[in-house]
């Protein structure tokens, strides 16, 4: 399969569905039940953000989609196959650098494709690579081990690496958490350029509004403890999305909408509690 075509190919294999997901922890002998019943669909290509009060289980959901954690009710399901276990076919990008420091730009890139279950003939393997390191402006890059890159920069060979094995879908926590808020604006908009042009099936966990407004094609706003859905929005804001975009009416309403929306959530929760 060509490069193009495998960007191209989004099926229904790559829907992730979670499934009247419920799961406690158990915290110095008290159970925590941190999320209840809850359901929503991330359609093939689609990128759908998620934000929801602190705590209220967001890491949680996104470990159950790449098979780190077991749901006690419900399933989380990629295509056909319920997830219990982590696969290749599922990409993971964390808030911390998760590449090697003792390897190249291109060869961190390159390293998902070495791997059995990913194997990919060498000549592929360094188009791949190529691609990637111009689709995130890292070319000038490409021989600098990681100590020697900033920490936007580590990102986008994070990212590059997970888009580069061409998984089902991407799944990431937080990415740019860790960033200062300039780098911060300018990895969303390359991040946005680079699923306009590949086309996964993105869930991103994020605490920030604008981010997730920005991003994505919908929004899942969930609720405090025990969590479900409170609601999902679409953002309906034509692509390419640009700097300017950030000042229109509707991105500046929906700020509005959902920021009232987590409030709501984050004060039922205190009402809870009290
Ligand atoms: N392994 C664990 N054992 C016990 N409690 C846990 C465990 N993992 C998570 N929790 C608790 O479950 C709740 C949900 O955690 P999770 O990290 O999924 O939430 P989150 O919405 O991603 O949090 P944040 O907004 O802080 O990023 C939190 O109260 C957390 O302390």
């Amino acid at each position: 399969m060509t490069l193009t075509a495998a960007a191209n190919r989004r099926t229904a294999s790559d829907r992730i569905v979670f499934d009247e997901i419920g799961k406690h922890y158990v915290r110095a002998g008290d159970q925590l039940q941190v999320l209840d019943r809850c359901s929503f669909t991330v359609e093939p290509g689609e990128f759908v953000s998620v934000i929801g009060p602190s705590g209220c289980g967001k890491t949680t959901l996104l470990n159950m989609a790449a098979g780190f954690t077991a749901p006690d009710d419900g399933s989380v399901r990629v295509g056909d196959d319920v997830v219990t276990r982590p696969h290749p076919s599922r990409g993971v990008v964390f808030q911390q650098y998760a590449i090697f420091p003792w390897l190249t730009v291109a060869r961190n890139i390159e390293f998902g494709l070495t791997l059995r279950a990913n194997r990919r003939p060498r000549g592929e393997r360094k188009d791949v690579v190529r691609r990637y390191l111009e689709l995130m402006g890292l070319e000038p890059f490409a021989s600098a081990y990681p100590k020697e890159l900033s920490g936007g920069m580590r990102q986008r060979v994070a990212i590059a690496r997970a888009y580069a094995t061409d998984p089902q879908v991407l799944l990431m926590d937080e990415p740019f958490a860790a960033l200062d808020a300039q780098t911060r604006e300018r990895m969303q908009e390359l991040l946005h350029e680079t699923q306009l042009t590949e086309r996964r099936t993105v869930l991103f966990i994020t605490h920030s509004v604008e981010e997730a407004i920005f991003l994505s094609n919908r929004v899942v706003v969930l609720s405090a403890r025990p969590t479900g859905v409170r609601e999902v929005v679409d953002i309906g804001i034509p692509a390419p999305r640009s700097p300017e975009t950030r000042l229109s009416p509707r991105f500046v309403d929906l700020r509005r909408r959902l920021e009232g929306l987590l409030r709501s959530a984050s004060t039922d929760e205190a009402g809870a509690r009290r």
